[in-house]
């Protein structure tokens, strides 16, 4: 398999460019299960794992290796794994909070170009949802795309694109049926050959189907092959990269059930740029825009400019980021302590060892 075809790029050549007098070649990562990787390199594919020196200087989860990541390997010999000695440099990275409130990031999928953002268009539609998912997208570097599914379901599908066109500016908005193939032939003319698109959405929104739709396969029969994730429930279990007829790279990703923002402030900014407009003319300075008489936000709420839904949505994922930031200062704060403590710990063992002599 040629190396362009996977998505490498110049910019990956350059990150590869230390390993290229070593015995790696560059791969990409298709699949993730608990530490043991399934890669794909110009040879073909094959399962690997992370070097014990990897494992060694690897401090947070966002060190290791992700689906969509590339990396450098070393081919071991079969059937030993092949050992992975590096993560290039990621042009774009989906990250969210741990599940179960630990505060490091866990990334979903890496290098991506594009970030199919899907919602259904039954009871899950919910435009607070989709703003946060914005948020995310554009903290992770790639371009949005809104997906709305399930259109077979909804009375009136453009009425809905029109609610989110409202509050998604700039971003495309594709209304589909992965089950009555509306809207594929445009999803189709927006997947391009060697460039990495990622489907992200809550459980059931129909990534999967959308996928299969997309190879030819019945969406209908999508459950039929879904994994059973041992509570009954058929569910995607493991993202996974994969190439699609046409070229185009996909990564699927299993549903996010609670997405919290580990995202910058800056996100919000273009997320919610209408917002980021009245708050840059707000005459106060260091204004929170939170209910502040006289505040420019404030104004465009009692003029009715500005959704009430909406401002209060953006101020949840305000306090959420503002909220982790503080949690990943006190984190980091945490770890120096641990490390000087061990610096110095260090300095007074040599002290002893000297004092010995
Ligand atoms: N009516 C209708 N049903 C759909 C459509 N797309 C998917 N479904 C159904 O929705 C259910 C969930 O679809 P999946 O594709 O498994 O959803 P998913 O987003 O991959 O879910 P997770 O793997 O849990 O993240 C299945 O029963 C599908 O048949 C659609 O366009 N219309
Ligand atoms: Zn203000």
């Amino acid at each position: 398999m040629n190396l362009h075809a996977l998505g490498w790029t110049s910019d990956l050549a350059d990150g590869f460019a230390e390993w290229s007098q070593t015995r790696c070649v560059p791969a990409r990562i298709c699949r993730e299960d608990r530490g043991a990787y399934t890669i794909l390199t110009e040879q073909g594919r094959v399962q690997a794992e992370v070097s014990g020196k990897f494992r060694h200087r690897s401090a947070n989860r966002t060190d290791y290796p992700s689906v969509g990541d590339w990396v450098a390997a070393e081919a071991a010999g079969m059937p030993s794994p092949a050992i992975i000695h590096a993560v290039l440099p990621r042009r774009s990275a989906f990250i969210r909070r741990m599940p179960g409130g630990k505060s490091q990031g866990q990334i979903v999928a890496a290098n991506a170009d594009t970030a199919f953002l899907v919602s259904g268009l039954d009871r899950d539609f919910n435009l607070r949802r989709i703003e946060r998912y914005l948020t995310l997208a554009y903290d992770s570097g790639a371009n949005p795309v809104i997906l709305l599914n399930k259109a077979d379901l909804h009375g009136n599908p453009e009425s809905a694109r029109l609610q989110v066109e409202n509050v998604a500016q700039h971003v495309p908005v594709l209304v589909m049926s992965s089950v009555t193939g509306a809207g594929l032939s445009e999803l189709r003319d927006l997947l391009v050959p060697g460039r990495t698109g990622v489907l992200l959405g809550s459980s059931g929104v129909g990534k999967s189907s959308i996928i299969n739709a997309l190879i030819g396969l019945d969406a209908r029969k999508t459950n039929a092959v879904r994994e059973a994730d041992g509570r009954g429930r058929h569910t995607t279990t493991h993202r996974q990269l994969m190439i699609l007829p046409g070229g185009a790279i996909l990564i699927d990703t299993p549903g996010l059930r609670e997405i919290q923002l580990l995202a910058d402030e800056q996100a919000l900014d273009v997320s919610f740029e209408d917002i980021a407009e009245l708050a840059a003319a707000c005459r106060f300075r260091d204004c929170s825009h939170a209910g502040v008489p006289g505040c420019a936000v404030q104004q465009a709420l009692s003029e009715g400019l500005l959704d009430m839904e909406r401002y209060e949505s953006w101020l949840r994922q305000c306090k959420e980021i503002r909220f982790h930031q503080r949690e990943q200062d006190v984190l980091l704060r945490i770890q120096e302590k641990k490390r000087w403590k061990s610096i110095q710990k260090t300095v007074r063992d040599i002290y002893r060892f000297k004092g010995k002599w």
